[in-house]
């Protein structure tokens, strides 16, 4: 588990991060939303311990982060640039991170061969920017960290190679219990990848939820009433996010559990009554919406 207290981060006295609160839970993947400046990147290099916050603390396992190489060994933080040495290939930094993580695993390395089928004594300088990408993922994957934190990682990669990075991300969480925390622009990504959101904004959450529950409490239906009057009525009695309304058609969004919006929809005797799906992008812009935020300005 990991957990952060009232954490905050200032850069020349403007906080970055903001007295922020929040626990991860061991074997989730995590997605961390916000927009340019949101303050993600300095909130992940705290849970990396490679700042300190100037106020608050970061836990792992009930152990302080910073300056903790017991902590640090279990971690592995792959930044939207990886940093490979100077003039080094993957061979010589597999050497590298063999002698520093605990956990790093030779058959594994030797596995994800078939994976990345990149050319270990190359210069990792002369590589692309997606294969430096995939190589950072490769030696990643080999340390068999605890705790993976990806500051924008999978922009970059090719649709096969994503998807090959996502399935070894699902099956380290489920198999092993790693924890992912990954920062993205990506709602789609995200969406796919993640079981827990958190979008930040100037420093501070503004929403943080199971991704089931959002997508299990938020739904858009379409009704037609015989009766105009039954419209406002029935309303009354929902928790209505949005409402448009097309010709004789109404679209709502609205919170609630499936059932309980079900039968009080039904109770009024609609002629056209259809729940449809709820991409994550359209239960963010209604949340945040409802909350006072312009997601447009937070996210797009
Ligand atoms: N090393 C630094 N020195 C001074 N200010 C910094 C430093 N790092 C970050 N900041 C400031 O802290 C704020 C948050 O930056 P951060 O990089 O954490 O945002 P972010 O959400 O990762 O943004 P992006 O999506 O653009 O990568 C910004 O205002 C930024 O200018």
């Amino acid at each position: 588990m990991i957990e952060l207290g009232e954490v905050t981060k200032r850069f020349q006295g403007e906080a970055a991060v903001d007295g922020l609160t929040l626990v991860v839970r061991k074997g989730s993947i995590f997605g961390l939303l916000g927009s340019n400046g949101a303050g993600k990147t300095t909130l992940l290099k705290m849970i990396a311990g490679i700042y300190k916050p100037d106020e608050g603390g970061v836990a792992i396992e009930g152990e302080t982060v910073y300056e903790n190489p017991k902590v640090k060994q279990r971690m592995f933080f792959l930044p939207d640039s990886p940093y490979f040495f100077p003039q080094s290939s993957i061979e010589q930094m597999a050497r590298f991170y063999r002698s520093v993580y605990p956990g790093w695993n030779e058959e594994r390395y030797a596995m994800l061969g078939g994976v990345f089928k990149l050319d270990t004594k190359r210069k990792l300088s002369r590589f692309s920017k997606g294969m430096r990408r995939q190589a950072a993922f490769w030696l990643a994957f080999s340390c068999m960290p605890d705790l993976l934190v990806l500051d924008e990682p999978i922009d970059g990669l090719d649709p096969v190679m994503r998807r090959h990075v996502k399935n070894l991300l699902f099956q380290d969480a489920a198999e092993r219990g790693m924890t992912v925390i990954i920062s993205s622009h990506n709602l789609r990504e995200i969406e796919d990848l993640c079981d827990h959101v958190a979008i930040m904004h100037k420093g501070r959450l503004v929403l943080e939820k199971e991704v089931d529950d959002l997508k299990e409490d938020t739904h858009k239906i379409q009704i037609a009433f015989r009766e105009q009057a039954h419209e406002q009525v029935m309303e009354e009695r929902l928790d209505v996010l949005h409402k448009e309304t097309r010709g004789s058609v109404v679209l709502y969004i609205v919170r609630g559990e499936r059932e309980d919006v079900s039968r009080i929809v039904k109770s009024f005797d609609p002629y056209v009554f259809d729940v449809l799906s709820l991409t994550l992008e359209e239960i963010f812009i209604y949340e945040m919406g409802d909350a006072g935020y312009d997601i447009q300005l937070i996210l797009l």
